[in-house]
């Protein structure tokens, strides 16, 4: 049926309006497992330590949201209309920009490709509109309002959630500070992307703490990872998803205060080994009634799927097995690429060529071809001598033949393009490692030791 042969190779193959979910094979479920330990739901085939390892992984307790943002989620008069525009309330307030490398034209959230953030300065070049960032200090109160207000026209909302994020949220009383210092208006701003705050050692804890938060250190050397903020020059940066600061410049209505996300060297309390993006947030939609993230509607799908991008992008080097997905074969399981390489034919396809093209044979042609193939089980030399254009190379490939029963036969020629007539053609050199310097020996011998796979492949062969 049409399901069975879908699943073969789906994840290579999305087809965006198959569901999955319907195929016997596929059991999602709903969340219904909660973990003893840090009150994270999962799906029932979920492992224990899929979310904070067992309780190795702690954050820390969800502070109490300060008004008005309590209220909204909560369910006053304004609560409904909030809830479902929040990712427009979250686009008026955020402090980088959201891309994606493909965006797909259809209603809701849909995009192709690496999503990323980009931040730019902390003031509009002359004659731009502010945006991002530069609108929290844009000077008047009112005009951050209405320049907000032309994404989102709610000018009551915009202004109390204006007020909150000026009171309470770390990077932008930071920023605020360097700008309205005249001595500071030319340096550049750096928010470190490895840092331990002071008097601290960095094992003690496994949670980052929103007073280390926003730790902005001006000109100094800054590294790969960290972000920079110049005040002046027309830069754009890209953030990296491991930087801890990515999430609240991005998701100031999630993370009011300018919480840290996950950055790539938080320790296990327990373990004192690096705790995962994955655990990270498996535990940060953790199901707990003061959780907010989980009543962000649409901005919460928003931030599911920028997370996951982010761990998907810590996931890439690292090795199957560490998902506990089925390692490839490899030289040591017996396999090797080399073997690989020679065996990976379509044997049908082969097939039917030789099929079709054996017919074509003139009889010397055939005489020849017989002769080479009776000889395959004991082995022979055979020069294949002709004027030109008689079919010398027609012949040849005909010895796909033995490729197409699953045997090794290696293609080789002198010279790299002589090599490209044959399909999977190398040259003698790089297949045999055929020694250059034949003048320094006396004996040269080709550098393939016994037991090795280029020595398995031609004994196969
Ligand atoms: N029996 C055959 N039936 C159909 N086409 C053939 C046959 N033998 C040869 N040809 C075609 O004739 C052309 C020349 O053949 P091929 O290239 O194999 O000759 P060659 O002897 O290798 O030539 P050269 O010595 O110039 O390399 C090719 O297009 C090939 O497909």
């Amino acid at each position: 049926t049409q399901t069975q042969f879908y699943l073969h190779n789906a994840a290579f193959d999305y087809i965006n309006n198959l569901d999955i979910s319907q195929h016997k094979a596929v059991e999602i479920g709903t969340m219904c497992v909660v973990c003893n330990h840090c009150s994270a739901k999962k799906c029932k085939y979920e492992p224990p330590g899929l979310c904070c390892n067992n309780g190795n992984v702690s954050l820390l307790s969800i502070e109490q949201l300060p008004e008005p943002l309590l209220s909204l989620m909560d369910g006053d008069d304004q609560s409904s209309h909030f809830l479902s525009n929040i990712r427009k309330y979250n686009s008026c307030f955020q402090m980088t920009s959201f891309g994606a490398s493909k965006e797909v034209n259809e209603p809701g959230l849909k995009i192709q490709g690496h999503m990323y953030h980009r931040i730019g300065l902390l003031l509009p070049v002359e004659e731009e509109l502010p945006k991002f960032v530069q609108i929290y200090f844009m000077g008047d109160e009112q005009e951050s309002t209405d320049r907000r207000c032309h994404l989102m026209p709610s000018v009551h909302t915009i202004q109390s959630l204006q007020n909150m994020l000026h009171e309470h949220n770390n990077f932008v009383r930071s920023f605020k500070s360097v700008l309205q210092d005249p001595e500071l208006r030319d340096h550049k701003v750096i928010i470190r992307a490895d840092k331990t705050p002071a008097g601290e050692h960095k094992s003690r804890f496994n949670a980052p703490t929103t007073n280390e938060v926003a730790i902005l250190l001006l000109d100094q050397d800054a590294g790969k990872r960290d972000i920079i903020l110049h005040q002046r020059d027309d830069t754009h940066q890209r953030i990296l998803e491991t930087h801890h600061s990515h999430d609240a410049l991005q998701y100031p209505i999630i993370f009011w205060k300018g919480q840290d996300g996950y950055f790539i060297n938080i320790l296990s309390l327990s373990s004192g080994k690096k705790v995962t993006a994955s655990d990270f947030y498996n535990i940060m939609v953790r199901s707990i009634s003061s959780n907010h993230i989980l009543k962000c509607r649409e901005l919460f799908h928003q931030y599911i799927v920028d997370m996951n991008s982010k761990i998907e992008s810590e996931c890439r080097g690292k090795e199957l097995k560490q998902f506990g997905l089925p390692q490839p074969r490899t030289e040591k399981s017996g396999i090797s690429e080399e073997v690989l390489r020679e065996t990976f034919y379509n044997k049908e396809e082969l097939k039917e060529f030789v099929a079709s093209n054996e017919t074509k044979l003139t009889s010397d042609q055939a005489n020849v071809y017989r002769k080479i193939l009776d000889t395959i089980d004991h082995g022979g030399f055979f020069f294949l001598d002709a004027p030109g254009r008689t079919g010398k190379t027609f012949v040849i490939t005909l010895l796909a033949n033995l490729r197409s029963q699953g045997h090794i036969a290696l293609a080789v020629a002198s010279s790299s393009i002589a090599s490209t007539l044959f399909a999977g053609g190398r040259t003698a050199r790089s297949t045999f490692k055929l020694p250059l310097d034949l003048v320094r020996y006396d004996s040269p011998t080709c550098n393939i030791s016994k037991g090795t796979v280029p020595a398995q492949v031609l004994i196969e062969c």
